[in-house]
């Protein structure tokens, strides 16, 4: 029996990856490589191969005994999916429903799905929990609500069951030091920053100075990778016990500013980063902070890392190695 991996080459994917082959299971990852390496795999065998590609999801499941899949890959910029809708809702949604159509066709009956906090849209107060009402403000969040709702509608007339994590904002890198985020010309914020530490970038941006925060800048709920993947783990255990299907926020249930992250970044190298004050990005909400209490009832799940200076401290040593 095997784990399918999609999207297991890239930033996520690949740290989960490594705590699914250091317990021992059979891993196979599935990926195009368009922003995942060779080099993020430290376990499981890799198939090069496109999810857009019908034919070759059903020989991935006719040639192997998939017990579960994970589903990481997908397109993530949020500006990106504002610009070029259809390559969200091609890669995201129609993508995803291959992957679903090939989980009944094969009777694969376990299902964690890598959602996303931009699902809840611009919540009144800044805190989401998964009753609050979805309303995405993006193509991006809206292309990844339609594939919930696929799950949810599917495992309603199925014996298919799904964990949908809606992650809140993954930083940092492995503790093994042998994994973090790599992607080319990545935008995210603390990813960023570690580059401009570097001198990989000359200078960033902060976009928006004035939202209606402490600071004028946005608030994130930063979560750190290696919670997120142990939260990947508790998911499969929690299916593997004949669990039902669950939405689920990731996030630590706090928010930082942007200006409050660039802090961390340079109380953490003792140095001003080259930081220029932008104009606001399309599509970002002002605040997006997880209510955090549902992931740890249901999965039993227990953070480790809930320190942003550690998180940041992760990236940068990381961005360090990284050539
Ligand atoms: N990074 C975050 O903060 C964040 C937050 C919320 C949700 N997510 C979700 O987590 C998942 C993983 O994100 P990430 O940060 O690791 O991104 P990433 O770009 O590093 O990883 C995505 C992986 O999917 C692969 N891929 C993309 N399209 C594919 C396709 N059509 N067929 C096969 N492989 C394909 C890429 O090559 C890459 O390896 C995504 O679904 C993303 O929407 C990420
Ligand atoms: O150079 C930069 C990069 C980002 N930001 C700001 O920092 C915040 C966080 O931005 P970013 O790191 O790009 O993350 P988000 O746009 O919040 O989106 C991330 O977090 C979402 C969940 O909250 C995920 O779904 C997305 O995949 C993931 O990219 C936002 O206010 C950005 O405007 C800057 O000011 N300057």
């Amino acid at each position: 029996m095997s784990i399918l991996v999609t999207g297991g080459a890239g930033y996520i994917g690949s740290h989960i990856v490594s705590l699914l082959g250091a317990a021992g299971e059979d891993i196979i990852i599935f990926d195009n490589l368009t922003t995942g390496k060779k080099e993020n795999i430290l376990y499981g065998k890799l198939i090069v191969g496109d999810l857009n590609d019908q034919a070759a999801i059903d020989k991935l499941f006719l040639e192997n005994q998939i017990d579960a899949v994970l589903h990481f890959a997908g397109s993530i910029v949020v500006p990106e999916s504002v610009e070029n809708p259809s390559l969200y809702y091609q890669n995201n949604t129609e993508n995803s429903l291959n992957l679903i159509k090939a989980c009944i066709k094969h009777k694969t009956k376990k299902f964690i799905f890598s959602s996303t906090a931009a699902v809840y849209g611009m919540p009144e107060s800044g805190v989401a929990s998964e009753e609050t009402p979805t309303n995405p403000i993006n193509p991006y969040g809206r292309s990844k609500l339609m594939t919930e709702w696929m799950l949810e509608d599917v495992s309603a007339a199925h014996d298919f069951n799904y964990v949908a994590l809606r992650y809140f904002n993954v930083a940092g890198a492995s503790k093994t030091g042998k994994i973090g985020q790599s992607t080319p010309r990545a935008t995210h914020l603390l990813k960023t920053a570690a580059e401009v530490v570097t001198k990989k970038r000359e200078k960033m941006a902060i976009f928006g100075t004035d939202y209606k925060t402490k600071d004028g800048t946005c608030i994130r709920d930063y979560i750190h990778v290696d919670d997120l993947a142990q939260a990947h783990l508790d998911a499969l255990a929690y299916l593997g016990k004949g669990g039902r299907s669950q939405v689920l926020n990731c996030g630590y249930g706090h928010g930082f500013t942007v200006k409050e992250v660039i802090g961390a970044v340079e109380a953490c190298t003792g140095e001003k980063l080259n930081v220029e004050m932008g104009p606001r990005r399309a599509g970002d909400a002002v605040e997006l902070i997880s209510k955090a209490e549902k992931i740890k009832d249901i999965l039993g799940w227990k953070p480790l890392y809930d320190d942003l200076a550690y998180i940041v401290k992760s990236a940068i040593e990381w961005e360090k190695k990284l050539k």
